[in-house]
């Protein structure tokens, strides 16, 4: 890797755009030098302020400007992405970690390439206390999603069940089971619970409930965990972006922590 780290994006939405922007703005050891988007010309407009616009490239190109490639893309593209960034040993840093539970090969694959692969906290908390107690014994891991419905409507999972979430008036549990299967189930939703799952015990051990709830404004997440060593209780309340309501605020200041620590020389917590 060069000493500055070079970071292309995939895709520019509500993550992605406030990522490029904060990195245009200057992180010493990052700079942003590609973007892979759907639109050019939208993507071109966005970025008509940047004082360093970075290259607009197929996804397929992206391996060969960036060192690390940040996946803020809708989860159907997921695996494209994946691959280019892990067949050419880059550092992977993926938004939609819900679809790394079903393609636990790319991890595989990724130790044979030299690539490596960050899942960044995202819009939850705590991934490291979660991940200390997972070196020693942990009982239960849960954790609770509770989202405005219209942070829901349209997930298959729903659509499937024939749940509709629109107009409920009180608060409704609309799936409860594994992080495997809501990932699956919720695609665009429940990215936390497979960071979760990753961090702790693994998808099939981790426990999900996700309600639609219409007395909050905010995507809100409790974690609680049951281990040898501690028991945590943690809660977040996100403010939905503007961009995209499914999304909290937090998420691309996540990443953008995540990106600062690779190359920090001092870093806070693990
Ligand atoms: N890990 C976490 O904690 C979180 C993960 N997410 C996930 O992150 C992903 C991105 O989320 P948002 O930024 O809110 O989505 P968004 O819908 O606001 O943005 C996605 C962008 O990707 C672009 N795009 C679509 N097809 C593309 C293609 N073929 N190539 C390049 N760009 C393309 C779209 O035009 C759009 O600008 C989603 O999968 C979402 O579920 C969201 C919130 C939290
Ligand atoms: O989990 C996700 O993918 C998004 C989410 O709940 C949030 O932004 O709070």
């Amino acid at each position: 890797m060069s000493e500055t780290y070079t970071v292309g994006i995939v895709g520019l939405g509500a993550i992605g755009l406030e990522l490029a922007r904060a990195l245009d703005k200057g992180v010493p050891g990052l700079k942003l030098t590609a973007v892979a988007v759907r639109d050019a010309e939208k993507a071109r407009a966005a970025m008509k302020d940047f004082k360093d616009r970075p290259l607009i490239l197929d996804i397929a190109k992206l391996p060969r400007e960036c060192d690390i490639i940040v996946e803020a893309a809708p989860s159907a593209i997921f695996e494209e992405v994946a691959t280019a960034a892990i067949e050419s040993g880059c550092v992977f840093v993926p938004s939609s970690c819900g679809q790394l539970l079903p393609r636990m090969h790319l991890v595989e694959r990724a130790k044979e390439t030299g690539a490596r692969i960050i899942v960044p906290t995202g819009a939850l908390l705590g991934l490291d206390a979660v991940r200390a107690a997972a070196e020693g014994e942990v009982e239960s891991v849960t954790i609770q999603t509770r989202k405005p419905p219209r942070g829901l409507e349209g997930a298959p999972y729903l659509v499937q069940n024939n749940i509709q979430v629109l107009g409920i008036n009180e608060p409704t549990l609309v799936f409860k089971g594994n992080a495997f299967d809501a990932a699956k189930g919720f695609p665009a939703n429940v990215n936390v619970a497979a960071a979760l799952a990753m961090a702790g015990v693994g998808p099939e051990r981790t426990m999900v409930e996700i309600w639609a709830d219409p007395g909050v404004t905010r995507n809100t997440h409790t974690i609680k965990v049951e281990a040898a060593a501690a028991r945590l209780t943690m809660t977040i309340e996100n403010v939905p972006t503007e961009a995209n309501p499914r999304t909290g605020k937090i998420t691309g200041l996540s990443i953008l922590a995540c990106l600062r620590g690779l190359v920090s020389t001092l870093k806070v917590g693990s």
